[in-house]
C-alpha cells in the first residue's frame, strides 16, 4: 500500500526573516515561522480513535492506524486533545507573527479539516476558552505603540456571496464607534458589488465584542458530524498601521484568521439544505485546494485569484510576500478515518509551502503639510465609492482617528500612499477586466449553445443520409431483380411464341382456341404476312414484344399449309437460334411438348398477368415457377 510516510522529509519550524524595505532585516534576529501544524481534537464519544499525537522532543508526529498498518506522519507542529488554545497560540509563535504583523507583513493562518474536527474551536474559541483570534487581538493590543492604529473587518463567504458580520449599529448608537471610524471595502463579486466594514478599533474589548458579535451572525446549521456546523467560511482581517519612530512612513500589516467550512460528502448531510450548502463549501473548497497545491508547486498565477469568491478575497493575503499557516484539524475516531487520512495528505503536501515574508510601507505626509485639525471633528471625510468598475480592496479613503491630525494614509496596507495608488490604478483595471470576463463568460455560454446545437443538427443530417443511402440501396436491388425478371418473362414469351408447341396447338388443340389466338394476332397487325425479320441477340430484349404484337406472322385460314409450313420451320429455327444464345444447353429442336405441358403453361400465364401489381418478391418467385415450367416445357 502506498502510504504517506513522510519520515524522510525534514521537520519544519524553518527560520525565516521578513525583509524589510529598508534592509532592517538583517539587523533582526531571524524569527521561528510555523507554516504546518495538525491539531487533533478530544474524543468526546469514547468511539474507537484510528489516529494520536506521537510528539517528543525531537520530533512531532500523528500515528493513523490503518488495519494492519501503522502510518506516522510528521509535521511542523503536532497537538494532542490535551492542548489547548493557549498551547497552540504559543507553539505557533503567536507573539513572532504579531510582530511580524507590526512590521507590515501578511500574515494569513487556515483552520482546515473536516466537518467537526474543531477548525472554529480552534480560530473563535468557546464560552469556557478563548480561541486564536482573541488571544491575537489581545497580544495586538498589549504590543501596539500608542500611534499605531488597528482596524478589524469580518464576512463570511458561501458559494458567490460575501455578507458582512459585522453589525457596528451598537457601537453606533452607544457612542463608542463613529461613523468616520468606519469605511467599505468593496469586491466584485460576478456581477455585483459587495462589500463589508472595516471599523477602526481602539480598545480590545470592543474589538473582541465586534468579532464575537460578527461570530454569530454567520451562518449556522447541521452537518454530518456536528450539530452547530458553521455553513460558511469565515474571514476576519486584523489590520495594523504602525508609524516609524521619524513619521515619515508606516508599516502596513494584516492578520487574516481564516475558518474554513468543514469538508463534508454531500450525500451525508442529512437535510436537503445542508446538502445544497455543502455542495457550495465543496466547490469552494477545491478551488481554495487548487491554489494551495499551486503555492506548493510555487506556480501561483493570476488567474487562480478568479476561480471563486474565496480565492477573491483571500488573494491579496496569500500571494508572494506573504506569511501563510495552516493548521490542519483532525478527527481522531476510526470512523472518520478516511476524512483525517485525506486531511492529512493535505498537510504533508502543504509543507512545501514556503512563505518568502515582505513588509510593507507606506509614505506619510509630514505634519506641514497636514492640514490643521479641525477643533470640531479633525476628521477626513468618509470614502468616497469609487465610480465604476470593481472598487478598490480596500476603503478607497483610509479612516482617521478622531481628534487626531488627518494623515494620509491611515489604516491597512493596501489603502494608502504609493502601495494604495498603485492597488487603486490595479482594481480599476481589475474592475474593467472583471466585467470583460463577465461578458466573455456569457459570449462563451452563447458559443457553448451553438456549439451543441450545430453538432446535434450534423448528427441528424449524417443520420438522414445513412439512412437514405440505404434506401438507395435496397430500390438499387429491387429495381435489379425487377430488371431480371423482365428479361426472363421476355425470354419465356419468345420461347412460348416461337417453340415447337405453337405447332401442337394449331393441330391438336381445340379449334375455339387456335381461332382465338388468330383474332389476336389479327388484331396486333395489320402487316401482310411474310417472315420476320430476324431479331440479332442484342436485340432479344427489345425483340421480343416486336414478335408478339406488330413483326409476329399473322396466322390466316387463307394461307396455305405450305406456307404456315415455312412459317412454322421459321418459328422453329428462331427458337433454336435463341436458345443457343441464351446458352440453355437442354433446348432440343427435337422437344415436342405435349399439349398438357402446354395449356398449363398458357393457363398459368394468364394468371401471373392478371397479378401484374405483385411485389417485387413474388414476382420473382413466379419468375422462378415460369423458368421452371417453361424448362420443363422445353426439355420435355
Ligand atoms: N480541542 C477541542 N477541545 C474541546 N472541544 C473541542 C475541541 N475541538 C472541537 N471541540 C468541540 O467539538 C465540537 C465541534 O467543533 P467545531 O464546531 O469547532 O468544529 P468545526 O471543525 O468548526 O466544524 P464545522 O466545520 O462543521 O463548523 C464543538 O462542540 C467543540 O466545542
Amino acid at each position: 500500500m502506498a502510504g504517506r510516510t513522510p519520515k524522510d522529509v525534514s521537520p519544519e519550524g524553518e527560520r525565516r526573516t521578513p525583509r524589510s524595505a529598508r534592509g532592517e532585516a538583517n539587523r533582526r534576529p531571524p524569527l521561528p515561522f510555523v507554516s504546518v501544524a495538525v491539531r487533533i481534537r478530544p474524543n468526546l464519544s469514547q468511539e474507537p480513535v484510528a489516529l494520536w499525537a506521537k510528539s517528543s522532543a525531537s520530533s512531532q508526529r500523528v500515528c493513523c492506524h490503518r488495519g494492519f498498518l501503522l502510518e506516522e506522519y510528521e509535521f511542523s507542529r503536532v497537538f494532542g486533545p490535551e492542548d489547548d488554545n493557549q498551547t497552540l497560540f504559543d507553539q505557533l509563535q503567536g507573539s513572532t507573527l504579531t510582530g511580524s504583523v507590526f512590521q507590515g507583513v501578511n500574515e494569513t493562518l487556515f483552520a482546515y479539516g473536516q466537518t467537526g474536527s474543531g477548525k472554529t474551536h480552534t480560530i473563535f474559541g468557546s464560552r469556557t476558552e478563548p480561541g486564536l483570534l482573541e488571544l491575537f487581538v489581545r497580544r495586538f493590543f498589549a504590543v501596539a505603540p500608542p500611534n499605531a492604529a488597528l482596524f478589524a473587518g469580518c464576512y463570511e463567504v458561501l458559494g458567490d456571496s460575501l455578507t458582512d458580520l459585522v453589525d457596528s449599529r451598537r457601537f453606533l448608537s452607544e457612542g463608542s464607534l463613529h461613523h468616520e471610524d468606519i469605511v467599505h471595502d468593496e469586491l466584485f463579486v460576478k456581477t455585483q458589488r459587495c462589500s463589508y466594514q472595516i471599523v477602526r478599533v481602539r480598545t480590545a474589548e470592543m474589538c473582541l465584542s465586534l468579532l464575537n458579535n460578527a461570530r454569530c451572525n454567520r451562518t449556522s446549521g447541521i452537518s454530518s458530524f456536528n450539530d452547530d456546523s458553521s455553513r460558511s467560511h469565515a474571514i476576519v482581517h486584523l489590520f495594523v498601521q504602525n508609524p516609524s519612530c521619524d513619521g515619515a512612513s508606516a508599516s502596513i500589516g494584516t492578520l487574516t484568521l481564516v475558518d474554513l467550512a468543514g469538508t463534508e460528502k454531500e450525500h451525508e448531510n442529512p437535510s436537503e439544505k445542508g446538502r445544497k450548502s455543502a455542495r457550495l463549501l465543496n466547490t469552494s473548497l477545491s478551488s481554495l485546494n487548487r491554489l494551495l497545491r499551486k503555492l506548493q508547486t510555487g506556480s501561483l498565477g493570476e488567474s487562480e485569484r478568479r476561480q471563486s469568491v474565496l480565492n477573491k478575497c483571500l488573494w491579496e493575503y496569500l500571494r508572494p510576500g506573504c506569511g501563510i499557516a495552516l493548521v490542519f484539524c483532525a478527527s481522531p475516531l476510526l470512523q472518520h478515518r478516511t476524512a483525517t487520512l485525506s486531511t492529512l495528505a493535505m498537510a504533508t503536501d502543504s509543507k512545501l509551502i514556503h512563505s518568502q515574508r515582505k513588509s510593507q510601507y507606506i509614505n506619510m505626509p509630514s505634519r506641514a503639510q497636514a492640514p490643521s485639525p479641525s477643533p470640531a471633528r479633525a476628521t477626513a471625510p468618509p470614502a468616497p465609492v469609487p465610480s465604476g468598475g470593481e472598487g478598490p480592496r480596500g476603503p478607497s479613503a483610509p479612516p482617521t482617528p478622531r481628534g487626531e491630525t488627518p494623515r494620509r494614509p491611515v489604516g491597512m496596507a493596501r489603502l494608502a500612499g504609493q502601495e494604495s495608488s498603485r492597488r487603486e490604478r490595479s482594481s480599476s483595471l481589475d474592475g474593467a477586466s472583471d466585467e470583460l470576463l463577465v461578458e466573455n463568460e456569457k459570449l462563451r455560454r452563447k458559443l457553448d449553445i451553438a456549439r451543441t446545437r450545430s453538432r446535434e443538427r450534423l448528427l441528424q443530417v449524417e443520420r438522414q443520409r445513412d439512412q437514405l443511402a440505404s434506401d438507395h440501396m435496397a430500390l438499387q436491388r429491387e429495381c435489379e431483380s425487377l430488371r431480371a425478371l423482365f428479361i426472363r418473362q421476355q425470354q419465356q414469351q419468345l420461347a412460348f411464341w416461337t417453340g415447337p408447341f405453337m405447332e401442337v396447338l394449331r393441330r391438336d388443340g381445340p379449334p375455339g382456341k387456335v381461332e382465338a389466338w388468330d383474332d389476336a394476332a389479327s388484331q396486333a397487325t395489320e402487316a401482310p404476312p411474310s417472315p420476320p425479320a430476324r431479331c440479332g441477340a442484342a436485340g432479344v430484349q427489345g425483340a421480343a414484344p416486336c414478335l408478339v404484337t406488330s413483326s409476329a406472322p399473322r396466322p390466316c385460314a387463307a394461307q396455305s399449309p405450305s406456307s404456315l409450313q415455312s412459317q412454322l420451320e421459321y418459328w422453329r429455327e428462331m427458337a433454336l437460334d435463341l436458345q443457343r444464345k441464351l446458352q440453355k444447353p437442354c433446348i432440343s429442336s427435337k422437344a415436342t411438348p405435349t399439349p398438357e405441358t402446354a395449356v398449363s403453361l398458357a393457363s398459368r400465364r394468364s394468371e401471373s398477368s392478371s397479378e401484374g401489381d405483385c411485389p417485387a418478391g413474388n414476382l420473382a418467385e413466379d419468375s422462378e415457377t415460369t423458368v421452371a415450367d417453361g424448362r420443363e416445357l422445353v426439355s420435355h
